[in-house]
């Protein structure tokens, strides 16, 4: 039947549908042929890659390549951090591996970490640059991303000095002190009915900080903040832009590239608007004596203005960027660790009822936690350090190899990735009794700090690229954990037990917990 329809024959109509099925044909030919084309070029590019990969024969050991893909499929069904743990287990604290066209190194102990981070701290003072950044920090012009060198340098100097001094964070202290008490009164006012903590810390996390960079000058506040929490989402360093750097057209394929671009676009327009408030507002004392009450874009703008005394000053682009980092770097960590802390104690009431018993025995009656004194609480900051050795915020610190290096008798070349992983450098048995167990009194009598020095304990990272957020972020979560377990009662919802609370970690940038923490508060009076 089909045979006889095909020998009649054609109308004019059917012809000309004849003719379009044949342009479309051709068409749907062309663009297959371009796609075919393109991926050939792609594996072309990418086996190219690997040859010269392979050559290099010193390289440290790991597990077998795929084409094209490399490693990738190690690390698919655990997050990053727990795949690559596991792998260093079985491949070595110094681990190669294939991520994609990214020819990376694992870093997973201590000892590997100090050939890194102190012995060849200049060679690995960079990060790779990612698109994320390129696109949300300005062409990487912030102080994590910007490349090593005189710019990088003057940039931390100027941070680590004024912008996130112990003075300027003590500076904000009532900013802080402010946002926790509203924090208090909105749990009391749901007293008996489950509360989303980690709702609420994120929130007031990046509420503190807007209000300590921008002030009381800011009216665009409320756009800024949803926006800076997305741009935290793509910096993993995991994405497809990421691992395949060279397939750009990919990149525009994966709708990534427009989305980041679209929110910095819509940051960018923010942050101009209110850095020229500021500039309009004016400060009569910028650059002169005691300048404790300047916010910190008041505090960016003296090097606007005044260079230092190498000629050094900032750009616009250059402020936009530093404020970025503030965001995207001294938020989601502090929010996170109380986040956690709170669950580790929910876990074990024996450990909750102790911390709280502490903090209520320090500030009795006083009705309020008071930052002063705060240092006072040994076993509450053992709980901090213990819950950053498990849940480190920063899982994997991301650094680049600045130039051809040998650690042991391995070969590190030119432009490899570099991920230190904490999470497995903190449960290493080697330097902990115990790694898996939440110990609260695990630091009480160590000696150990956030300084970088002791290598199997380095949650705000070592050397030169170290954070210079430290106190920062400590001011905040020390307060924020001292007034939970102050002010408040805690238990699970649903009649939940303790032991079953849910601690699966999430995929990111930032380790935070798969599930938002649900809890029942209750009011402590302190007469009690
Ligand atoms: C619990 C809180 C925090 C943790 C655990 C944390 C952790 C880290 C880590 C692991 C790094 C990488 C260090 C390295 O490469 O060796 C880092 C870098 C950085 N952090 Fe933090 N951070 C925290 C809070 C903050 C805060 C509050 C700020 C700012 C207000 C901040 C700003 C930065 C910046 C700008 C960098 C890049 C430094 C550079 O590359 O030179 N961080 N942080």
């Amino acid at each position: 039947m089909h045979y006889s329809v095909a020998k009649q024959p054609p109308s004019r109509r059917s012809l000309s549908a004849i003719c379009l099925v044949s342009a479309m044909d051709l068409h749907t030919c062309y663009t297959s042929l371009a796609t075919f084309f393109f991926f050939i070029l792609a594996i072309l590019t990418i086996l190219k890659r690997s040859k010269s990969t392979r050559l290099t024969s010193k390289l440290p050991p790991g597990p077998w390549k795929l084409p094209l893909i490399g490693n990738l499929h190690n690390l698919i069904r655990s997050p990053p951090h727990h795949a690559l743990r596991d792998l260093a287990s079985k491949y070595g604290p110094l681990m190669h591996l294939q991520l994609g066209e990214v020819s990376a190194v694992i870093v997973s102990s201590a000892e590997v970490a100090r050939e890194v981070m102190k012995t060849h701290d200049i060679t690995f003072a960079a990060r790779p640059p990612v698109l994320a950044t390129k696109i949300l920090f300005y062409e990487s012009t912030d102080i994590g991303y910007s490349p090593y060198g005189e710019y990088w340098r003057q940039l931390k100097k100027i941070c680590t000095l004024e912008v996130f001094s112990t003075k300027r964070v003590k500076s904000f202290r009532w900013i802080r002190e402010e946002e926790v008490y509203n924090l208090v009164e909105r749990i009391a006012s749901s007293v008996g009915s489950p509360v989303n903590l980690t709702g609420l810390l994120f929130s007031l996390a990046f509420t503190i900080t807007a209000r300590s960079a921008f002030g009381k000058k800011c009216r665009s506040q409320d756009q800024f903040i949803p926006l800076a929490a997305e741009a935290m989402r793509p910096l993993s360093g995991f994405d497809i832009s990421d691992i395949f750097p060279s397939l750009t057209w990919l990149h525009a394929l994966s709708g990534t590239k427009l989305q980041l671009e679209k929110i910095h676009r819509q940051i960018d327009g923010i942050l101009d608007t209110i850095i020229n408030e500021h500039r309009t507002a004016g400060t009569d004392n910028l650059g002169e004596g005691d300048n404790t009450s300047l916010d910190l874009i008041d505090v960016l703008l003296k090097f606007e203005e005044h260079n230092t005394e190498d000629g050094f000053f900032l750009t616009t682009t250059n402020m936009k960027a530093v404020l970025l980092d503030m965001f995207t770097a001294g938020t989601e960590t502090s929010a996170t660790t109380v986040n956690w802390a709170m669950a580790e104690m929910i876990r074990r009431p024996k450990i909750l009822e102790k911390a709280q018993a502490e903090v209520r025995q320090v500030f009795g009656g006083r009705g309020r936690v008071a930052e002063q004194d705060l240092p006072e609480l040994k076993l509450m900051n053992s709980i901090i350090k213990e819950t950053l050795r498990l849940r480190p915020p920063v899982p994997l610190i991301l650094r680049e190899c600045r130039e051809g290096c040998k650690i042991g008798q391995f070969e590190i070349p030119e432009k490899t990735r570099v991920l230190v992983n904490l999470f497995s450098i903190g449960r290493d048995p080697k330097y902990w009794t115990e790694p898996e167990t939440f110990d609260a009194s695990r630091f009480l009598e160590s000696t150990v700090d956030f300084k970088g020095s002791n290598l199997e304990y380095i949650p705000f990272g070592a050397g030169r690229k170290m954070c210079p957020g430290v106190a920062f972020g400590l001011a905040h979560i020390e307060l924020q954990l001292a007034t939970l377990l102050y002010h408040f009662d805690w238990r699970l919802p649903n009649g939940m037990k303790n032991e079953d609370l849910d601690m699966t970690e999430s995929f990111g940038a930032i380790l935070r917990r798969k599930n938002d923490l649900h809890l029942i508060p209750t009011t402590y009076h302190p007469s009690q």
